[in-house]
């Protein structure tokens, strides 16, 4: 039996897609949340000098899509042909393009409100209209079952609806995806019993 440990700050953030996966799997795993304050004495000794990282069996890996699409083969979460491996891959990284569009660090707030609110008045409705075309009628993105995609939706829907009240309220079949993964018991346990945290 491996043993896992995942590190990253106290927040849902760039960590929350392995966490979803770990407790779907059941898989026990050491979630290190580091706290700002000792980062910079920490920080020299991460590989590539960024959280998440994730300790398997002593092997380190970075970068969080990374950590998660090994975490969903575990999983048995991605899919089943490399084409739906692949069609999975293209939504996860379009997900991510948008969170790397968010000025997370900007400290000027009334700068920080104008660039959100063009990027959800402008870039989040062709995000959500393409994403919404993919799912269609579906129960989740790819394939006929649940896949790590479904989970990344619920992860950024989770924080963006924090940063635009109304974010997805037009296109009632995502809303639907999300309530679909969050009603997954595993899922639904772990949102119940996580920190809670803003971000
Ligand atoms: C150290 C903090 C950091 O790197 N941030 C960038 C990414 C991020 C932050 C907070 N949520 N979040 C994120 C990421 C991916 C999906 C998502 F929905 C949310 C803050």
């Amino acid at each position: 039996m491996s043993t896992y440990k995942l590190s990253y700050f106290n927040m849902r953030g760039r960590a929350e897609l392995a966490r979803y996966i770990f407790a779907y799997a059941g898989i026990q795993y050491d979630d290190i949340r580091i706290e700002w304050v000792n980062w910079p004495t920490i920080k020299p000794s991460i590989p590539f000098l960024h959280l998440p990282v994730m300790e398997v069996d002593g092997v380190i890996i970075h970068q969080s899509l990374a950590i998660s699409r090994y975490l969903a083969r575990e999983a048995g979460l991605v899919g089943k042909s490399i084409l739906e491996q692949a069609q999975i891959d293209a939504l996860v990284d379009s997900l991510n393009d948008f969170t790397t569009l968010i000025p997370w660090n900007e400290k000027d707030e009334i700068l920080k409100k104008k660039l959100l609110d063009d990027l959800f008045d402008n870039e989040a409705p062709v995000l959500l209209q393409n994403l919404a075309n993919q799912l269609g009628n579906k129960d989740w993105f790819v394939g006929d079952s649940v896949t790590w995609v479904d989970f990344y939706w619920d992860v950024c829907f989770t924080t963006f609806i924090t940063l635009r009240q109304d974010f997805a309220a037009n296109y009632p079949n995502l809303l639907a995806l999300k309530d679909r993964v969050e009603a997954i018991p595993e899922i639904a346990e772990w949102i119940k019993n996580r920190p809670q945290t803003v971000l």
